[in-house]
């Protein structure tokens, strides 16, 4: 599916002595190694934004789809083979951990997760059912075959952050302010964290079965952790996210961390424990690098919006996240959140090629720092 490995490239020790130029430029950019050119992959890159996908899920629900190997292998592929993308995120949903243990979640067309009993007390907190590692068997047959089918294209596997879960089970569904959890996390401190470490547990099981199988990469996404401030992110809910990364163990894979709206967080967004940081698009890469510091690499981060507009911002947009994100460590190319249902699929296919123009190096690798 992609060119073979340049052999003139000259790639640095991974681990101490073994060079192996076998390693995708995604997971050398998350480790701050020098890559041919920068990796582009787009969050929410598998839906609805292309027409094939829309014609695969025709009658089926988002929930049965996530829960069908051969479906979540066939849409996981569709952005790979349409845009040449670095990487394929695994077609699924942050709440599926939840709904495989028994929670009654229902995700509803241009809505998002409902719960059909939110969360309210410590009864209802201890009541939700563990997720037994034994029945993400299906999932696990979808990676194995996404692996098998990839190539060297590496495979995402992702999970939500405790906080994120967090806010669809005690609001009942998707909600703007998310005053019922801060009110919840104010109140009911204990329950509250009984609530993050269940989260972090099952997080670290669904990420466990989706590297064993094979996936070369994680996301946590903690897409609403913006809401928070400083303090209590990092008192209240760093510790459980760092739990979930910290469930991999040694698992050799890089972890990206991700939130919406987390300027003012991501430093702590990355001392939980991320190798890449997801970066929005309100704080420029240069200016994400110097809050996240040189040990981190970054992912962002054009406005999806960027991309409903005409040509020339499109690419005058993407040179400046491009140039800016020289700044970090390493670079992922992506949005600064998911892909707009309404975007052209062929603006995608475009970004991505002009990334890979912008940034190839014929001569050798290049390290983005200097
Ligand atoms: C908060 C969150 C959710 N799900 C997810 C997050 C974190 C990322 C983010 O912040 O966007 C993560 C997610 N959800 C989905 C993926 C698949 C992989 C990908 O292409 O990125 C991923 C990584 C598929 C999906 N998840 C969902 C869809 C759309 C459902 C459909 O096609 O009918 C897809 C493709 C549904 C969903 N699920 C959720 C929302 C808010 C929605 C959108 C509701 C809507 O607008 O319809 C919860």
């Amino acid at each position: 599916m992609t060119a073979a490995p340049d052999p003139a490239r000259s790639v640095p020790p991974t681990t101490a002595g073994t060079p192996d130029p076998e390693i995708p430029d995604l997971v050398r950019a998350a480790r701050g190694l020098p890559v041919s050119r920068t990796p582009v992959w787009f969050m929410r890159q598998a839906g609805r934004s292309l027409p094939e996908y829309r014609a695969l899920r025709a009658g089926t629900g988002m929930l049965a789809a996530c829960q069908d190997p051969d479906l979540v292998t066939e849409i996981t592929l569709q952005p790979v083979r349409r845009h040449g993308v670095d990487a394929a995120i695994l077609f699924s949903d942050i709440v599926l951990p939840l709904v495989v243990a028994g929670v009654d979640i229902d995700i509803k067309a241009g809505v998002g997760p409902v719960v059909a009993s939110p969360v309210r007390s410590v009864a209802d907190v201890d009541a939700l059912p563990p997720l037994e590692p034994e029945r993400l068997a299906f999932l696990q047959t979808a990676v194995r075959q996404l692996v098998a089918e990839l190539g060297p294209i590496p495979l995402i596997g992702f999970a939500g952050a405790p906080f994120t879960l967090a806010t669809y089970l005690i609001e009942g569904g998707p909600s703007k302010e998310h005053a019922r959890t801060k009110a919840f996390m104010y109140a009911e401190p204990e329950a509250w964290s009984r609530l993050l470490d269940r989260l972090a547990v099952s997080a670290a099981t669904f990420l466990r079965a989706q590297v064993d199988a094979g996936a070369s990469a994680v996301q946590l996404f903690d897409s609403w952790a913006g809401v928070l401030s400083a303090v209590d992110y990092a008192e209240r809910v760093l510790p459980h996210s760092r739990a979930v990364i910290d469930g991999l163990g040694d698992r050799d894979v890089p972890r990206i961390h991700f939130g919406v709206g987390t300027g003012e967080l991501l430093p702590l967004i990355g001392d939980a424990g991320a190798d890449v940081v997801g970066v929005d698009w309100r704080v420029p890469l240069d200016e994400a690098a110097r809050r996240v510091g040189p040990a981190r690499s970054l992912q962002g981060n054009l406005d999806p919006a960027v991309l409903l507009a005409d040509r020339g911002t499109v690419d005058r947009e993407v040179r400046r996240v491009v140039e800016q994100g020289r700044a970090a460590r390493g670079h992922i190319f992506n949005l600064g959140h998911g892909v707009l249902p309404e975007t052209d699929p062929d603006v995608l296919t475009h970004v991505v090629e002009l990334v890979h123009e912008l940034t190839a190096t014929p001569a050798g690798p290049t390290t983005p720092a200097g």
